[in-house]
Order: structure tokens, then sequence, then C-alpha cells
């Protein structure tokens, strides 16, 4: 270190150039790091002020900040290689514009590195990635990524999740792990050794999968009480399963020759573990040779083997030929939905076209096209525009791709009709859209997965035991929900621009029942008559006769949802619902019979001083359904309508006696 007089003389200095050549350096670094704080040139002044100068260029080294991660990320990119533009440039936000990173809430560390598939090769340095003392989420997955696993990565304090799946690390684990560590997916890679006893100090594991790599030695006695996914096949591990881990299922353990126990074959029936005789090497020295014998017992097993190998491959291949590209995601139809036979979805993407996901702008997802083919998945239901699947990615991450049939378009039409959807999807109210893909045989729309299902299986679901109806309150909040993201896509993406295709299964669902609008704007995209030949349940009239779709004929069918919402009837003429009608009409008819009353879901019927409420509802209802377009309302007009029940309702709640003569009112509307 320099003399204090020496780092004296730099601190008073106003300029850089004031300081000794050899302290210029870690002035400038200083500086850097501290851009604001002018810390040195108030030092002299205070003595104790000296030592903490001398701190200051290492401080970042005990105290990180975003500088650092930044410095570190920016080491890490120009030592390994990558396929895929990252971004990660110094003049633009970390938090915000570089890809795969995430930050904590202040924007002041970074705590996330997702770079799954972007084309990362060779060894990774030490001192890169972990330097960064705040990370949480490692995400290096199906890249080209090889040798050792620099021991800092492993050992960052904070570090809770370690996804290095599908690369081709080689080594030992490091012996230095992070105590936060809960997900640690060292899987598909060449890793050998043992299991460290290490493994042991993680209370919080609950993922250990370290299938497909060459570990091995008897697996240790495991005492992790939160582990719920152990995955040690195909390695080399042998001896007996310890105890503690024998719950795990058979797939846990397959592919190691020498395990034995529950829940494999008994240590006792299975051939004691035995060093290889095919290869000789130092270790057998001491062990006896092999017969003539023998030799050619091994040779003529080696080459029926590899014969095998060879019929297994080709018959693989020629499967994959033969499906147009198979190790694609394999849908199972999902519980309660449609009982159809699962599809691979991305059968048809050329292999040149594949990693051409189009993000929407926004999105802070870093997924490629394979890592949704690659994914776990289930079919969700089959709609007009294609099948929808749910696809969970490996961070947990669920969306929802639908492969779109029946296409009608090229490719530029495609992507700009894609630009007006992404323009007009950024809403509460809309279902997040994530990313499109186009290729000549396949055409993909990602957005992400909302839990608590549709509006149609809370309606006409279940109807059996057990079954909580959607209460009045829910119903509301869902139309008014539903009414601002229709209202939203009709003024973000032009008076041209339409939804298309408003109907109960569009409309989803979360938790706590706020509506999010889904399938919009692909109507333009649809052979028309594909589009029609589902029955005019929420069609507008005029789009039944001239084709004709407008902003008012989505008005239409939001009128049609409402009405559905307040009959609990489904608006279509099916087969599979006995209480399918022509709502509009229905209704119409019984409100001029002045029956209003009647028209009303008998589930609602429970709910206290609400008729009020409904009978204003189902005027607003009416109105979208007027068969003359230019009289009916404009969604903003009908969310202002919605928004103003509950305000009226709020001054003067009716009691339910009123409700005969209120709903009597309804048949003076349009
Ligand atoms: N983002 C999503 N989150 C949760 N469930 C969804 C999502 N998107 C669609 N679904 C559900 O998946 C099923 C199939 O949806 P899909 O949109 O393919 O068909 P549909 O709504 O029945 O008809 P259409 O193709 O006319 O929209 C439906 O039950 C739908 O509610």
């Amino acid at each position: 270190l320099p003399s204090t007089d020496t780092m004296l003389t730099c601190a008073k200095g106003s300029t850089i150039n004031n300081c000794p050549s050899d302290l210029k350096e870690s002035k400038r670094a200083t500086e850097a790091i501290y851009p604001t704080l002018k810390l040195p040139m108030k030092l002299q002044f205070f003595p104790v002020g000296t030592s903490i100068f001398l701190l200051l260029p290492i401080l970042p080294l005990i105290i990180g900040d975003l500088n650092s991660d930044r410095q570190a990320l920016l080491d890490f990119a120009s030592a390994v290689p990558h396929s895929r533009k990252l971004n990660w440039n110094y003049n633009l936000s970390v938090c915000s514009s570089w890809v795969g990173i995430s930050c904590n809430d202040d924007g002041t560390r970074v705590i996330g590195i997702h770079l799954p598939g972007v084309g990362l090769s060779g060894p990774i340095p030490a001192n890169t990635i972990g330097k960064l003392d705040a990370l949480r989420l490692l995400s290096l997955r199906s890249n080209h990524l090889n040798g050792n696993l620099p021991s800092d990565i492993p050992s960052i304090p904070s570090l809770q999740s370690l996804y290095l799946q599908h690369n081709n690390f080689s080594g030992k684990i490091p012996s230095s792990l992070s105590s936060q560590i809960n997900v640690f997916d060292f899987s598909f890679n060449s890793f050998s050794g043992n299991i460290p006893p290490i493994i042991n100090n993680l209370p919080r594991l609950t993922v250990l999968s370290l299938q497909f790599n060459s570990f091995s030695g008897t697996i240790p006695k495991l005492n992790l009480p939160r582990l719920k996914l152990l995955n040690l096949s195909y390695n080399m591990f042998s001896g007996s399963i310890p105890y503690s881990i024998r719950k795990f299922p058979i797939s846990s353990f397959v592919g190691n020759s020498f395990l034995c126990g529950p829940p494999l074959t008994d240590c006792s029936t299975s051939s004691p573990p035995s060093p290889s005789p095919i290869v000789p090497g130092k270790q057998n020295a001491g062990h006896k040779k092999l017969g003539t014998g023998a030799i050619i017992a091994i040779a003529i097993g080696g080459s029926s083997f590899i014969f095998l190998l060879v019929l297994v491959v080709l018959f693989f291949c020629l499967k994959k030929k033969d499906s147009g590209g198979s190790n694609l995601l394999k849908g199972k139809t999902a519980t309660g939905g449609r009982s159809e036979k699962p599809e691979d979805f991305g059968s048809g993407v050329q292999e040149a076209e594949k990693n051409k996901l189009v993000f929407f702008e926004g999105c802070s997802y870093n997924f490629d096209l394979e890592d949704l083919l690659r994914a776990s998945a289930e079919v969700l239901g089959k709609g007009f525009y294609g099948t929808a699947y749910k696809a969970i990615l490996d961070e947990g991450v669920m969306v929802v791709v639908k492969r779109l049939r029946e296409v009608g378009v090229g490719k530029r039409e495609f992507e700009q009709q894609m630009e007006v959807v992404g323009r007009a999807g950024q809403h509460p109210n809309v279902v997040p859209l994530r990313a499109y893909y186009y290729s000549k045989d396949e055409k993909l729309i990602v957005c992400d997965y909302i839990p608590a299902g549709s509006l149609f299986a809370r309606l006409h679901g279940n109807r059996g035991i057990g079954r909580t109806p959607l209460d009045w309150d829910s119903r509301l909040k869902v139309s008014l929900g539903t009414a601002k993201g229709i209202a939203h896509i009709h003024s973000e993406g032009g008076v041209k621009f339409t939804h298309g295709n408003i109907k109960s299964s569009n409309v989803l669902l979360t938790q706590d029942h706020n509506a999010c609008i889904s399938d919009f704007g692909l109507t333009p995209l649809i052979n028309f008559l594909a589009t029609m030949s589902r029955g005019p349940g929420y069609h507008a009239p005029e789009v039944i006769e001239n084709r004709k779709v407008t902003q008012k004929s989505d008005v239409y069918s939001f009128g049609v949802l409402l009405l559905e919402m307040l009959t609990g009837k489904v608006p279509l003429k099916s087969s599979r619902h006995d209480d399918a009608v022509d709502l509009p009409r229905w209704v119409r008819s019984v409100v001029r019979e002045e029956w209003t009353a009647e028209v009303f879901d008998l589930e609602l019927m429970r709910y206290q001083n609400i008729e009020e409420e409904m009978v204003q509802m189902l005027q607003i209802a009416l109105s979208c359904v007027t068969k003359e377009l230019d009289m009916r309302p404009t969604m903003n007009e009908v969310v202002r309508m919605i928004e103003e029940i509950r305000q009226s309702e709020s001054d003067n709640r009716p009691s339910s006696k009123d409700s005969k003569s209120k709903a009597s009112n309804v048949g003076t509307l349009p």
C-alpha cells in the first residue's frame, strides 16, 4: 500500500492529475464507484479519514453495489462467448435493459441472472459471477458451458436457486455451498466425484437434480428435511441407498448399475459393486488378469450392445423424422379440460427457425422456443383458434402457449397485427402477452397463465355437490374488469381494432376475481369461415349476416356475456348444455312479458338486496345487444355505466321488496 502521506497528497488534490501515478488507478476506480461521493477531498480535515480512504478502493469488495455488480457481469460477458445479444451495454440500465438480469425492488443490487439457451460457451472464470454477492437466482441452463464450476459461484451467500442443467460442466461439486440454496440442478452435465457430505448443510434444499452425470461413490446419508425432488439417476453411484431417501421413487435412482436397496432391488439379491473389468487400469493393477474366454465373451457382449445401440438410435431417428421433430412438448389433458387426444405442439417448427421467439415489449422473461418445447405441459383445451397448452418452465414460470391454426395471413401481416396486439395488451384486465412465433408451419402465441380458470368454468362448470356459485359482487367485479379490458383494447388498438372473440371462456379470473380478457386481435389472422363455424352464440347479427366485425360488434358480444352472468345460461346452441339458448332473444321475450325477475340466475337469488343492481346491469346488457349497431354504447360508456351501478347503490341500496316494480321498468328499454 502507498504511504499515508502519499494518500493524503492525492486526497487533497482537486483533480486526478495531482495523484502520484501509482494511485491514479485506484482513485479513478473509487470515483467511478462512488461518483457522487467526494469523500477523499474532505478527508484531509480528519485524521481518522485517512484510514477510511485507505479502505475505499476495497470497500466495494466488502459491501457490493450496483456498480460492482455491473462490472462483474461485464467481466463475465467479455470472458464467456455467447451467441445471443444480451444488450449488456454500459450506457443502458442494468436492471431494466440488460437481458436476463433482475434486481431488487430499489434497483440497487442484481439478484437474478436468467440466461437459459443464449449460446454461452466455454468455461466461466472465477471472480465474475461469483462476485455478485446479492445474487439469489442463477440460471445458465441449456448452454454450452464447460470446465469446472468456479467455487465462488455456489458459495455466494445469498444464492437460493442454481440451474446449470444441460451444459457440459465437469469436475466436482465445489466444497463450499451457500446455506441458502433450495434448488440445486446440475443435471445433464459431466460432473464427477462424490456427492460431498456438505450437501447436508443445506437445510432449505427442496430440489436436488444430479441425473445424467458421472457422479460415483456411495450416496452419503442425506438429512434434508425439506427435500421434495431428488434425482440421482444415470450416474455411477454404488452401494446401498441410504434409508433417509428410500421414500423417493425408483426413477430417482435408475441407471446406476451398482446401486441397490429399496426402491431398487434388494442389496442381497443384486451383484456387489466391483471395479470395472472392461477398462483395466491402475485401480485394477492388483486384480487377477482376465482369461481369454472372458475377453471373448466381453467382446461379443460389447459388439451386441453396440449393435443394439445403433438399432435404438436408428429407431429414434426414424421416429423423429416421422413426427417432424418430436422431442417436443407432449401435452397431457388437464383435469377438467376437454378430453381430446394430446398433441405435440411445435411439431412443424423447422430446426433452422428455432430460437426466433419474438418477445413483446416490456417482457422480462428470457426463454426460447426450445425451452417451451422441453417444458412440462398439459393441454388446457381446444378453441377455434387452436389448442392452448399450459407450460411450466424450469424456474416455475407458468405460461400458456396457443398454437394457432387456420392462420390465413403471411408473416408480415402476422407481425404487424402482433405489434398492435402487443401494444393493446398492457392493462391489468388484459392477459399479459409475452411472445409470439411465426414460421411456415407453426404459429404460436405465449401469454401468462391465469390460475383461477375461466368465467365459463366458474359459471357453468361443476354444477354438482360442492359447487361454490359466483356471488353477485364477484360478477359485478368481473363485468367491470372485462369491460375495462375491452375498452382499453379498443382505445389502444385504434378504431378498427377489435377483440373479435369475446366470450366467457376468454375471460380468465385471478384468485381474487380480477378479470383478464384474452385471445384478442386474432380474428383478422384467422380464416373467417373457421371463425364462423363455431356458432353464433356471441356474434352480433351483422357479423353473421355481413361478416362486419367492428368495435360495436364487440359491444354486442360483451352484452351477451353480461346476460350470461345475469342468467347463468350458456349463450350457445350447444348439445352439451341443456340450458343453452339464444340469450338476447330469450331475455327480450321474458322482459317483454314483464317477467323480468324470471331471467336472473337462481344461484343469485340467495343474496339480499341485489335486485336493483341486477336490473341496472340487465339494462346495460340489453343496450349492448341492440340490433342496430349505432344504438349500442361504446365500451367506454359501458364502463362508466357499470361503475355507476355501485355508486348509485352505495347511496341508496334498496330492499328486495322493491324488485318487482323496478324489474318491470326494463321493458321500456331498446
Ligand atoms: N392464459 C390462460 N390462463 C389460463 N387458462 C387459459 C388461458 N388461456 C386459455 N385458457 C383456457 O384454456 C382453454 C382453451 O382456451 P382457448 O382460448 O384455446 O379456447 P377457447 O377459449 O375455448 O376458444 P377460442 O379459441 O375461441 O378462444 C379454455 O378453457 C381457456 O379458458
